[in-house]
């Protein structure tokens, strides 16, 4: 059942310790957020997991494989929704079919029509990007990702740059997406009103080094639409998880005695039930070093 896995994984530049003994399980077909602090190491989980670069312990795996490179199994989509320039709409949807070649020309102009029907990018298949909106643009990039129907579909802060209509149209339109499809999802983004919205499950990591702090199930069904993010259930665990992003958020250069969560927060066991959630309680410790 699990597709995705992060088994102790770390990841350091120079001094930097970016991310430290992650271990996260994504299972087939769920929707996992993972939210943090700026620097906290999400898009360095992200990279990782796309293969564009290597842990410097421990290993991510793909159905129990090594990921060691990017592949068509994960389709990646970035915040600055790249798109290339000089191909028009359908062009650039249809790119990733180019590396799959058993496909007939039939079924690549059916699968290309199909994506961009989910998107609603239709009428401006003969488009360039440049004729394009931020909303249009991103959802170019979605359609190329999901193409190729990849095992997992990787959002790194995908909605990041647009405006809070488009955002939420897009929100909508990814749920929609993953659950036609039936995809598995992992995406990073700073916005936890956005990660409960969208994720089965939102992982909170600490900074510094970034770590798993906290695994929470989103007990709000699969079926939401915007209107639920007025209720009082989900503003109560968005509000937890904000108090739990500030909680484990480390800034630098304070000296020896920094503010920070004396333990992880793992409520694995709110995976498998709707249960009320408990955050950690933010204790003031002296850390031992004083490198920041
Ligand atoms: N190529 C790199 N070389 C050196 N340090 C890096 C590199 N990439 C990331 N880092 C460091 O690793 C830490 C995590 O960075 P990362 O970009 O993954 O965080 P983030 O949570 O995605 O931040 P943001 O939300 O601001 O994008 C930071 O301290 C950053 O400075």
């Amino acid at each position: 059942m699990i597709k995705l896995e992060l088994a102790d994984v770390g990841m350091r530049f120079g001094d930097v310790v970016a991310l430290e003994g992650i271990n996260l399980a994504v299972p087939r077909g769920s929707f996992v957020c993972v939210v943090g602090a700026s620097g906290s190491g999400k898009s360095t989980l992200m990279s990782l997991v796309a293969g564009l670069t290597r842990p410097t312990s421990g290993e991510v795996r793909l159905d129990g494989y090594p990921v060691t490179m990017p592949g068509p199994d994960r389709g990646l989509v970035l915040q600055s929704g790249a798109v290339f320039p000089w191909r028009d709409v359908e062009r650039n949807v249809g790119f990733g079919l180019e590396l799959l070649p058993r496909l007939s020309k039939a079924e690549r102009s059916e699968r290309v029509l199909r994506y961009l029907e989910a998107v609603g990018l239709n009428e401006f298949r003969h488009a360039l990007p440049k004729h394009l909106s931020g909303g249009q643009r991103q959802r170019v990039a979605i359609a190329r990702a999901l193409i190729v129907e990849p095992e997992v579909l990787l959002l790194d802060e995908p909605f990041g740059a647009l405006d809070v209509q488009t955002k939420e149209d897009m929100q909508l339109l990814i749920r929609k997406v993953w659950r036609d499809t039936g995809t598995t999802v992992l995406m990073v983004t700073h916005d936890v009103e956005e990660a409960v919205f969208l994720g089965q499950r939102v992982v909170v990591l600490a900074s510094r080094p970034g770590r798993v702090a906290a695994d929470l199930s989103v007990p709000l069904g699969d079926h939401r639409d915007l209107s639920v993010k007025r209720e009082d259930s989900f503003l109560a665990l968005r509000a937890k998880i904000e108090d739990l992003v500030r909680a484990f958020h480390r800034t630098g250069g304070q000296g020896p005695r920094q503010v920070v969560a004396a333990r992880s927060y793992t409520d694995s066991a709110a995976r498998t039930r709707s249960a009320e959630l408990s955050p950690p309680e933010p204790v003031e410790v002296t850390r031992p070093d004083s490198r920041t």
